[in-house]
């Protein structure tokens, strides 16, 4: 990645960890993490714990202050309040966190998810300040009869629909191919790093050239701390979504090594 854009590492811990055990895994990590964070000022760190488990993440966080360690929603509604049981608004994502998935494969697949529906939930979380990490990607089929290109395409026109530029340089893209997650197959940077300049140059040909460079764009799918420094490496990716690793103490060594390669 280069200079010019701020690196992310976000931690998605999916359906795992509940209010206590998440509260026990912060603060095991909290004192490492905290270390490295204040070493390095160039990278977000994003925790994403089940909703039920924000508000104790938050209060490990906020007992142990470190700098850029902010939290994340794994998804919310795009209404303001009322009759939807179940879910939770931007409002009350926004009194404990700085960011918010939306549109994870997981969500489309298993939720009937659609783009239109992931557009929505975008502009409410613009509305509140909310910074929205978009997920986009494509499964194994489509993958292998070539036509990654055209389903990105398509993913970003319908989850961006009528984002203004300023909206658009505030969100953040997370490219995570399906036949990637939790598979241990990871895509190797360099057909990540196709596809996150081929979003790049979508990015420009909607709200030009500068556009396309500063968005930030992540690469997500068995990102471990083992794998982690190729895809820093590569000058279009500016971090990852962690999935499973991110349960584990090695979400403190894909920091570590995501720092250790800006730094250079
Ligand atoms: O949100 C995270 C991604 O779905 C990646 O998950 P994974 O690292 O377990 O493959």
């Amino acid at each position: 990645m280069p200079t010019s854009r701020t690196a992310i590492i976000a931690g998605n811990w999916k359906m795992n960890y509940g209010p206590q055990k998440a509260s026990e895994f912060t603060m095991e990590i909290m004192p490492s993490l905290g270390q490295l964070m204040r070493s390095y000022p160039r990278i977000l760190c994003l925790l994403c714990p089940p909703a039920i488990s924000l508000s104790s993440v938050r209060e490990v966080v906020d007992a142990m202050p470190a700098p850029r360690i902010e939290l994340g929603a794994q998804n919310m509604y795009y209404e303001e309040k009322g009759a939807f049981t179940g879910e939770i608004a931007p409002a009350m994502v926004k009194e404990l966190c700085t960011s918010v998935i939306l549109g994870h494969s997981e969500r489309r697949t298993y939720f009937g998810e659609t783009d239109e529906l992931v557009n929505k939930k975008a502009r409410a979380a613009f509305a509140h300040r909310l910074r929205p990490i978009i997920c986009i990607g494509e499964n194994l089929e489509q993958f292998e009869s070539g036509s990654t290109q055209e389903v990105i395409r398509t993913q970003i026109q319908g989850s961006l629909a009528g984002f203004t530029p300023e909206q658009a340089a505030r969100a953040v893209i997370a490219y995570e191919p399906i036949w990637a997650i939790g598979t241990g197959k990871a895509a190797t940077a360099e057909q990540a790093g196709l596809v996150v300049h081929f979003i790049r140059e979508q990015y420009s040909e909607m709200y030009g050239t500068e556009a396309g460079d500063a968005v930030r764009i992540l690469y997500g799918g068995s990102v471990t701390s083992e794998n982690i420094a190729e895809f820093i490496a590569h000058p279009d990716i500016d971090g990852a979504l962690v999935g499973g690793a991110s349960l584990k103490p090695d979400f403190v060594e894909i920091v570590r090594k995501t720092i250790d390669v800006i730094k250079g």
